[in-house]
């Protein structure tokens, strides 16, 4: 969520950023119920506040920064369960680039206070850090260059091809390390202790921390290379000239299509995995306090059979199958069926 494009509204507001832009994603019952990003005026966190309110109780808030003390007072004041976050630079920075020494000193001022509010909560804060499953790059790998998008685009421009992805890969690699890592090693061990993670800065535990971050930042930039704006292919050819219409930008289209394709990762069907995220645009042109702009969150889910089932409960053959019982289709639940009902 961290990368939902900005309205144009919101771009052209320029601040200098000792606040980054912070991705959220709020569970309850393993369902995704909410997507957020920062906007200008608000936080992640106090969106997240803002719109589910006393339903945050006994949620799991994925955050791809470590939120300030400001959002994490107010969310574990929620009665949230758990609140993860992506181990890099928190959503105050506390890079010592370019701002003054004063703002990086409320920086660490503000890292000291999240400690302590992490220590003395119900809540339990931890470092979101999932080691990927054996070859998961190689399998995002070979599904990107083979999933539908980049084959259209191979069909209708020939001259896209293979290299052409490894190409945009490469892009999109730059991009998000920039915004998702910290290039020097000794810059990120000195963050990690002003966050309170000095154990993380110790070896192996270091060497395996980068290793983890850097192969999702890889997958995240895999699965994007395969849905490229290239030439004039699209969901909308071109931008919407008339402010008056909500249209939808490429961008964003993209955005949601990225989207969709990680989750359908998590597919029951071992065949076909399909992703949905339901996004609704507002009927009136008024923005919305979170950085969507005028689309809101309806829900997201994965083609599954019933929640609860074990692997072998159901049938999971195809139409080649002949016979008909055995077939997966009156079992599974399609991705959309399960983003506005359940999953
Ligand atoms: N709108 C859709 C269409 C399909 N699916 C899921 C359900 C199945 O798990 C898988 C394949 O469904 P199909 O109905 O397309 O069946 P096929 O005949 O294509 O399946 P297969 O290729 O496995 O033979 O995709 C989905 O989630 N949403």
């Amino acid at each position: 969520m961290e990368v939902f494009p900005s309205s144009k509204h919101v771009q052209a507001i320029k601040k200098p950023q000792r606040i980054k832009k912070t991705g959220l994603v709020v569970v309850r019952n393993m369902k995704i119920i909410g997507l957020h990003c920062s906007s200008s005026e608000l936080h992640a966190g106090q969106i997240a506040v803002i719109k589910h309110g006393s339903r945050l109780k006994d949620c799991d808030l994925y955050f791809s920064r470590k939120p300030c003390s400001t959002c994490l007072k107010m969310i574990v004041n929620a009665g949230v369960n758990r609140i993860s976050y992506w181990p890099s630079d928190p959503e105050i920075s506390l890079q010592p680039e370019n701002p003054s020494q004063t703002s990086l000193g409320d920086a660490r001022l503000d890292a000291k206070a999240v400690e302590r509010l992490k220590s003395n909560s119900r809540a339990h804060v931890c470092v979101l850090l999932q080691p990927l499953a054996c070859y998961m790059v190689q399998f995002v790998e070979e599904t990107s260059l083979k999933c539908d998008f980049a084959q259209k685009i191979t069909r209708i421009h020939p001259e896209f091809q293979r290299s052409t992805f490894y190409e945009y890969r490469q892009d999109r690699v730059k991009e998000y390390e920039a915004l998702f890592l910290i290039s020097s090693e000794e810059k990120h061990k000195e963050i990690l202790r002003l966050m309170g993670l000095e154990n993380l800065c110790e070896d192996p535990y270091f060497v395996c921390l980068r290793q983890n971050m850097k192969e999702l930042v890889l997958v995240l930039a895999t699965v994007a290379a395969s849905v490229p704006s290239y030439s004039d292919f699209g969901f909308y050819l071109s931008e919407t000239s008339d402010d008056n219409q909500q249209g939808l930008t490429q961008e964003i289209a993209q955005h949601c299509i990225i989207q969709a394709r990680l989750l359908a990762y998590r597919t029951e069907d071992h065949k076909i995995g399909v992703g949905a995220v339901v996004w609704a645009e507002r009927k009136c042109s008024t923005l919305d306090c979170d950085g969507t702009g005028s689309m809101y969150f309806l829900g997201c889910g994965y083609n599954a059979f019933p929640v609860g089932s074990e692997y072998a409960d159901f049938p999971h053959m195809d139409d080649n199958q002949k016979d008909r019982e055995i077939r997966k289709f009156r079992y599974i639940i399609h991705a959309e069926q399960n983003a506005i009902t359940f999953r």
